[in-house]
């Protein structure tokens, strides 16, 4: 059984306790980001961009290890604007990687991703130790319908997965990853769907972060789990909860944190001890399995030509959007944070 992650209908408020730290989302998208309309006879160039994660911070360490960022860029070649997308955590990568255990022994998650568009492409910030490559031409009339995707896919698709579970290397997938990359993934899907043909000599290779487990046990809704009044068995499997995100608590430098994650990890594994998943807000036991966990990078190639999307074809998740104009309300993301 393949699950991916769900959509929603409404973005729920952030938890004023989540707090990005680093540094706030989006910070160069205007608070309201404007989600450009192009004249639909305009010429789009469309670029693929990656660069390491935190580049910011560490430079190109986490590159060396293929631990990239991915994002699109577009280039108005009638007017001369440039715009970046990309898709990530509104507060950072463990947020979304391990819950917080409060002092009354309850779980926070601060896990939600967005979108985030802003002006221009930054070409060294993303060629020096990156990507930066031209993948497609396409008109403005695509883009505003690929953009009318964007919003939708906003709207519904919330909450950032980090980890790709699997029954075995090269097996059988139980969970899929929700992050940067597959966000460029479907909007590239959504491109190909819409006609554009690509540059196929540009391979373009993804990370993901794999755990390989046997069948997973699903234990219940969230609600379900911490229900003060659930049975002995919920109550049990709420503090075996608890006590493993324990474990990830620390409030360590990233790099001395990622050390002690990988070694807990392992620990987890040498005493055979399951490892706790979160995923569209239930939680699953896996038993982990040789090789517990791998890092990997392989190529997703860009659409072939041939899949447009007709109205037979839209699937549910692309039911045509209500038009509520074409802003992306960084508001919505932390109603409690703007006035
Ligand atoms: C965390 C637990 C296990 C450690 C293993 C780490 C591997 C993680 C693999 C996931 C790849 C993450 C790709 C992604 O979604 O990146 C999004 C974001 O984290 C990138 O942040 P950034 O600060 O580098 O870039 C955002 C910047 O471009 C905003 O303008």
């Amino acid at each position: 059984m393949l699950y991916n992650s769900r959509r929603y209908t409404v973005r729920p408020q952030s938890n004023p306790f989540c707090n990005a730290g680093v540094i706030s989302f989006c910070p160069t998208g205007e608070p309201d980001n404007i989600m450009p309309e192009f004249n639909p006879g305009d010429a789009i160039e469309i670029y693929a961009l990656k660069k390491p994660v935190w580049q910011f911070k560490f430079g190109d360490v986490l590159g060396k290890l293929n631990i990239m960022h991915d994002a699109l860029g577009f280039k108005n070649l009638n007017t001369g604007m440039n715009y970046t997308m990309e898709w990530y955590e509104l507060f950072q990568l463990m947020n979304c990687t391990f819950a917080h255990v409060l002092k009354n022994e309850s779980i926070q998650w601060c896990n939600q991703g967005a979108v985030c568009i802003y002006p221009g492409i930054k070409d060294r910030l993303w060629s020096e130790n990156g990507t930066l490559a031209k993948i497609a031409t396409t008109t403005g009339s695509v883009f505003n319908s690929f953009s009318d995707w964007v919003l939708w896919d906003n709207r519904t698709g919330l909450f950032y997965e980090t980890w790709t579970v699997k029954d075995k290397p090269d097996g059988n997938t139980w969970f899929q990853p929700f992050d940067c990359a597959s966000w460029v993934i479907r909007a590239l899907d959504k491109f190909g769907r819409l006609g554009v043909s690509f540059n196929q000599s540009v391979h373009l290779n993804y990370t993901k972060i794999n755990l390989y487990s046997d069948q997973p046990e699903y234990l219940g809704t969230s609600a379900e789990v911490f229900d003060k009044s659930a049975n002995k068995t919920m109550q049990a499997s709420a503090s075996n909860i608890v006590k493993f995100y324990s474990k990830f608590q620390s409030q360590k430098k990233w790099e001395d944190l990622a050390i002690e994650i990988i070694e807990d990890l392992y620990e987890i594994f040498e005493k055979n001890e399951p490892f706790y998943l979160y995923y569209n807000d239930a939680y699953w036991l896996l038993n982990l399995t040789s090789p517990i966990a791998k890092l990997t990078y392989e190529e997703s190639p860009l659409p072939k030509p041939g899949r447009i999307d007709t109205i037979a074809k839209l699937t549910y998740e692309e039911s045509p959007l209500p038009k509520p104009g074409r802003r992306i309300d960084n508001k919505l993301y932390f109603e409690n944070r703007f006035p």
